[in-house]
């Protein structure tokens, strides 16, 4: 995948259609605190964020508090006095700069008439719409052509997008070419001519009718069932087919399904417009899937309608595009859904935090069944998983009368594709129990990662008050071993100390000051770097640093959002996450120069992202850092010199402490590593040839003392 950008004024993404590695540059937006509207898609070398559009729902606005980035070591670059002043605001610049540029946009008037390549003539007149790039007029032909209909019709619908508009930084817009890519497609309006007039890029297409949403405002914002399911099976129709030509929308909601014009034969047909975040799912010349990845700080739709996957930056796929049809017929059927009404910094955070607590019964409740089944089916797909249209599509079949000419929309698609499979009588009864990919819920799950790893002489102690902490640093000093991990639970501490570290010196500080800035840069300054730290719920904080690392330079930051586009612009410069960790809900970072790893990904997610970490392993990724507050889970999977495919590593998800499995795994010489509370932080790190993380959501779950007690006895014995 390409590498994110940020940029002003480029948003649609002039690529070539035919190269789908260039298809895979997205805006950059926090996601946690991105608002209502979306990015899009755009250019290789300096690519912008994307603005929002018509803003239905609001625009949200970015803000990051309180967030410090220090920087230290013997690298290159080491500026302690530049980096003391160095405090980052991330994010902010973005959504000032959507201002100005939607502003410049709309200068010059509108031509009176138009004419491009071969096109007729024609005369704007009233105005269709407009979204957050084009504007959409009714085109009257004035000369030339002969049709009532096609490319020389007496009526067409005209988009004007400025050639200084966010979308046209680098000549026609991104969707001219997806136009080009799909016209024809079963659903979308024709395009017939596209051309530059005057300041203005223009496409010549198809005039249609009222939005879904135009039509559920002007029914007191609620259509009848029979409407939303004829609704649902035509648009699983239009997507199929754009599906198939290997593309994915990228931005289904109601305002981009349009009705064809009133008072002709296709006022009732559903069609699918606005292709400017459409993205190739398939790569065209091997065919294959592209590949997945997850850049938490993009975000690409709207945010009303957005998939959960889209909210955390995951690379589109056809799950999303039914995802947000779900949404969108929810929305029609109810009115309404229940993430409306959030405004401020974190709006797309707090609405994808919601997504994920409704659950299906809830978000579907008084909705035919019809509903609940879809929004299940299409919330438990796998990235790269064939929709089953056909079956999406009979579940709603019972819910419209047979007599085509007494329903509210035309469902022609379903009708004339599924005659020939029989799709009407597709049989559900093959629903086979489907493993979820979206595990646990966020108060009861352990996670519980093994992995391999060579013995070590190794010290634990637990529950440690802030008084004893120092007595066991100084006995495990005199006995030459330093400490490997911390970690806190209950505002206790926990401490792993190792023979193994290949530490020379070590000094640690407990502060009520997360990460406290001058004591950390003092020890820097002694060529001490930060080797393992955690934060306490009374925010309190440890850090340990350490002598004797491979580590040339170190930063950190404390953010109260994950801050991965920190993170990624480290990656950048060379740095990679050496230790993680949360206090309350603020997150520390810390990255490190010349650590073993040599590339690094990010998973973060409301629950236990089980599809994620092993598309990841599959890739020779392995967890080395992983840190939880109240909300999300983050794992850092990180590439090693040494073939990361050469340990294995696997999780286990428990509701209770894993005792049982960890003595199955000891009977078959396999030995706990580290034990790794995230929710709420509690590292150990035990003898053995195994590495295990567990993770417990929530306080009250974590491993009672005498749990932990039999369990150390098992390894130490
Ligand atoms: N072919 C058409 N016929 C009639 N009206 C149209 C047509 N295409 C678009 N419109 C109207 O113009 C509006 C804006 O069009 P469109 O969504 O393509 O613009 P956009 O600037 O790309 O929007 P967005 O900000 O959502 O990206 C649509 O919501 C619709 O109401």
């Amino acid at each position: 995948m390409p590498d994110l950008r940020r940029g002003v004024r480029q948003s649609k993404k002039p690529v070539n259609v035919d190269n789908a590695d260039a298809d895979a540059d997205v805006i950059v937006v926090p996601t946690a605190r991105r608002g209502t509207r979306r990015g899009k898609a755009q250019a290789p070398k300096a690519p912008m964020p994307r603005p929002a559009g018509r803003g239905r729902g609001g625009r949200g606005m970015v803000n990051q508090n309180n967030n410090v980035e220090l920087i230290g070591g013997r690298g290159p670059q080491l500026n302690l006095d530049v980096a003391l002043r160095d405090q980052l605001v991330v994010g902010n610049v973005a959504e000032n700069l959507v201002a100005d540029c939607e502003e410049e946009g709309s200068t010059s008037p509108v031509p009176e008439r138009v004419q491009v390549g071969n096109s007729p003539t024609y005369m704007l007149e009233r105005k269709l719409g407009k979204g957050g790039f084009g504007q959409v007029y009714v085109g009257r032909r004035v000369t030339g052509g002969s049709g009532n209909t096609g490319p020389d019709a007496l009526e067409v619908a005209l988009k004007l997008e400025h050639r200084n508009g966010k979308g046209c930084n680098y000549g026609p817009p991104y969707e001219w070419q997806v136009y080009s890519a799909l016209n024809g497609c079963y659903g979308l309006p024709m395009v017939y001519h596209k051309g530059r007039h005057g300041d203005y890029y223009i496409l010549v297409m198809d005039k249609l009718g009222p939005s879904l949403w135009d039509v559920w405002n002007s029914s007191n914002q609620t259509l009848p069932e029979e409407m939303v399911a004829c609704i649902a099976v035509e648009s699983l129709s239009i997507l199929e087919q754009f599906h198939l030509r290997g593309f994915v929308h990228g931005d289904i909601k109601p305002e981009n399904f349009l009705l064809g014009p009133p008072g002709t034969a296709n006022e009732k047909k559903l069609y699918l417009v606005d292709l400017g975040l459409a993205s190739k799912w398939r790569d065209t010349s091997s065919g294959n899937h592209v590949d997945y990845d997850q850049k938490p700080d993009v975000f690409r739709g709207t945010v009303r309608y957005a998939s959960v996957h889209a909210h955390l930056g995951r690379t589109g796929s056809r799950r999303d595009d039914l995802e947000s049809l779900a949404y969108t017929l929810i929305f029609l059927l109810k009115g309404k859904l229940p993430w409306q009404g959030f405004t401020g910094d974190n709006k797309g955070f707090l609405v994808c935090k919601k997504k994920m607590a409704t659950s299906p019964d809830n978000l579907c409740y008084f909705c035919p069944s019809p509903f609940k089944q879809f929004l299940e089916m299409v919330t438990n797909m796998r990235f790269d998983e064939e929709p089953n249209y056909s079956k999406l599509i009979a579940l709603f079949e019972n819910c419209f009368v047979s007599s085509a000419s007494l329903r509210p929309i035309r469902i022609d698609g379903a009708l004339k594709v599924g005659q020939k499979r029989g799709r009407m009588i597709s049989n559900l009864e093959d629903t086979q129990p489907r493993k979820k990919l979206r595990l646990g819920t966020p108060t009861n799950q352990w996670i519980t990662v093994y992995t391999s790893r060579t013995p070590m002489k190794q010290r634990y102690h637990y529950n440690v008050t802030d008084a004893r902490l120092h007595q066991h640093v100084e006995q495990g000093k005199n006995d030459g071993i330093y400490i490997s991990s911390v970690a806190s639970a209950k505002n206790f501490w926990a401490v792993i100390m190792d023979a193994g570290t290949g530490f020379t010196s070590q000094v640690h500080e407990i502060s009520p000051v997360f990460l406290r800035k001058e004591w950390i840069m003092e020890q820097w300054e002694k060529n001490y770097y930060i080797t393992s730290l955690a934060g306490a719920q009374n925010g309190n904080a440890l850090v340990v640093m350490s002598r004797g690392t491979p580590y040339t330079q170190q930063s950190y930051k404390v953010s109260d959002v994950f801050p991965f586009k920190w993170i990624n612009k480290k990656w950048k410069e060379g740095f990679l996450v050496t230790s993680m960790t949360t206090a309350g809900n603020k997150w520390g970072i810390v990255m490190s120069r010349d650590s073993s790893y040599t590339t690094q990904v990010v998973e973060l997610d409301f629950l236990y992202p089980s599809e994620g970490i092993h598309r990841r392993w599959e890739n020779g990724y392995r967890i080395t850092s992983a840190a939880a507050n109240e909300d999300q889970a983050a794992f850092i999977l990180s590439a090693s010199k040494r073939r990361s495919q050469d340990f294995a590593q696997e999780t286990l998800r428990t509701t209770d402490f894993p005792s049982t499995h960890v003595k199955i795994r000891k009977m078959g010489k396999e030995f706990v590593h580290s034990i790794h509370m995230l929710w709420k932080n509690y590292v150990l790190k035990l003898a053995g040839s195994y590495w295990v993380v567990v993770d417990c959501i929530d306080l009250a779950l974590r491993p009672s003392e005498k749990s932990l007690q039999n369990l150390l006895k098992m390894m130490f014995v």
